[in-house]
């Protein structure tokens, strides 16, 4: 019937996305023991080093998700010249695929992760990018006033993939996006669902954003959403 056959070609839709998607990964990790892996993005080829003393330390499919999303919607989502931060950056793909689209980016995330996000980002930025990223701590929810005050954060795009899962800073987390978000901010975030737990986060981040799906992969239990700010002025 017509319901099977649209969830048919959903299915369909999603498996060829995905495969593309996934092809943009150039060592296949499983087969080989080098210490870093190689990804195809905006024309350049990006190498990761990762460690595996933390979770912050692999690329995480939601992170292809996202630089597969900006680099095939460049033209509603331009990034060129636009002031862009990642939290949980992680490896900092997504962060060094913003920069090559031309964004100036803030990479953050826990301090004991910034050594090899630094040194993947300079590796794959230096002379390709028009705005150098930087790299800073943040820790969710804390010293947030401090270290990005409210009245000079003017932020376009707040990107973030895969954050929320069984951690114990999920209100800390969205106090976040809420202290880096203006009126006019535009939330890109890769989510990954594991648990129920990560639907109640869902629904609490609903209560201060309005959120749009923009699209869905229910192979990898993946949604891109956009979200901005509820209550805006009309922006
Ligand atoms: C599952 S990894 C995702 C990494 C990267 N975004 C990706 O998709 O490949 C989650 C990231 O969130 C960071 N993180 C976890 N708890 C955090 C906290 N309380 N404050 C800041 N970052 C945190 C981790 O260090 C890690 O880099």
């Amino acid at each position: 019937d017509a319901h099977t056959t649209h969830k048919t070609r959903k299915d369909h839709a999603d498996k060829q996305v995905v495969t593309e998607i996934m092809a943009r990964c150039f060592i296949p990790t499983l087969i080989t023991n080098v210490p870093w892996e190689g990804f195809r993005f905006v024309g350049h080829e990006i190498r990761i080093a990762e460690a595996t003393d933390c979770y912050g330390a692999v690329v995480w499919p939601s992170a292809l998700v996202l630089c597969y999303f900006l680099e095939t919607n460049a033209k509603e989502y331009n990034l060129f010249d636009k002031n862009v931060i990642e939290i949980g950056a992680g490896t900092g793909l997504v962060s060094i695929v913003a920069s090559l689209l031309g964004a100036y980016v803030t990479a953050t995330d826990l301090p004991e992760l910034l050594g090899n996000l630094q040194y993947n980002i300079s590796h794959n930025t230096k002379m390709k990018c028009k705005h150098l990223p930087q790299v800073k701590e943040l820790s969710w929810g804390v010293a947030l006033e401090k270290n990005f005050p409210r009245s000079s954060n003017n932020f376009d795009y707040i990107l973030a993939a895969d954050v929320v899962y069984a951690h114990p800073f999920l209100e800390e987390l969205l106090v976040t996006f809420d202290h880096l978000c203006k009126e006019t901010t535009i939330i890109l975030w890769a989510m990954k669902f594991r648990l129920e737990k990560e639907n109640k986060f869902v629904d609490r981040f609903k209560e201060l954003f309005d959120l749009e799906e923009l699209s869905s992969f229910p192979s990898l239990d993946i949604k891109l959403y956009k979200a901005m700010k509820k209550n805006r002025r009309s922006a």
